[in-house]
């Protein structure tokens, strides 16, 4: 499979760096508003950097999106209407219901795929089979280093308590997370964010309840040493997604 990556930054990163020996993959078109950034991922990968992203998407076979919110309504649906399956990690601009509508119907008509991978959360699979029947609750509470935030403070502070759908338009790049869960469990999920001086990991704890019982889970992520913001399992989720193609015995939702 030959895949474009539009955004070259820290999860780009990792997936490249995971996937270069595997055979299944070329990854070697590269697109980035920050032009050097896409023209250094194609020197390394001997591989070709777009000026133009229609140039990536008429050369691959999948389009890798790990740019930004504002990349995915703006590119994404050159890539379907142009039949090219996408993987979404920037997944806060799928909370706009009318993009998102109208990237399903593109790629319906072109017959693509979209692919948000669960990132950097624990539980989507559950979440999604506990949908079927009624839910009553749905919460996450963020819990991030200051650095992680862009903030400096010395104490805990709550810096966000709202809706998913607010949240992902203030915190654009900390908190997409809070978009896969409402999608998965379709409700607009209820969002604490905490800037915490004490910890350094990435920390979502997530609570669904409803007529199939209760369901919690914490992860503490690790950051990426090129992007504090983003923790190394959100590009651990999608490298995994892009192996599952291959895969015979598909485990899990
Ligand atoms: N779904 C999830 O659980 C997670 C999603 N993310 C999201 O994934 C995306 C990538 O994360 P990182 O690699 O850490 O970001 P990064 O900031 O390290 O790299 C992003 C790259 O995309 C480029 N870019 C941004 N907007 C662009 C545009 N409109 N057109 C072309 N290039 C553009 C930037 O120049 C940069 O090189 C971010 O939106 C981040 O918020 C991050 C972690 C978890
Ligand atoms: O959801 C996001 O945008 C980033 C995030 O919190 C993480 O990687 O832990």
């Amino acid at each position: 499979m030959i895949l474009g990556i539009l955004g070259c930054g820290a999860i780009a990163n990792i997936i490249f760096n995971t996937l270069k020996e595997d055979n299944n993959f070329e990854i070697n078109y590269f697109y980035d508003n920050n032009v050097e950034k896409a023209e250094n991922f194609a020197k390394i990968t001997k591989g070709h950097y777009s000026e133009d992203f229609n140039e990536l998407v008429d050369n691959v076979d999948m389009v890798l999106e790990s740019a930004s919110p504002n990349a995915v309504k703006s590119l994404i649906p050159q890539a379907l209407e142009k039949g090219k399956d996408v993987i979404v990690l920037s997944i806060g601009a799928l909370m706009d219901n009318d993009f998102r509508e109208n990237i399903i119907a593109i790629a319906k008509k072109n017959n693509a795929k979209i692919y948000a991978p669960s990132g950097a959360i624990a539980g989507l699979d559950a979440i999604k089979a506990a949908s079927l029947g009624t839910i009553d609750n749905v919460s996450i509470v963020t819990r991030k280093s200051p650095r992680s935030l862009n903030q400096n403070l010395k104490e805990e502070k709550v810096i966000f308590n709202g809706k998913a759908s607010e949240a992902v338009l203030e915190f654009p790049s900390n908190i997409n997370v809070a978009s896969s869960l409402s999608l998965a469990s379709h409700v607009d999920a209820n969002v604490k964010i905490i800037v915490d001086p004490k910890v350094n990991e990435n920390m979502h704890e997530i609570t669904v309840v409803g007529s199939f019982g209760e369901i919690k889970t914490l992860v503490k992520n690790i950051p990426c040493a090129a992007n504090a913001k983003t923790s190394i399992l959100a590009a651990y989720s999608a490298i995994e997604l892009l192996k599952s193609f291959n895969e015979t015995l598909k485990i899990g939702l």
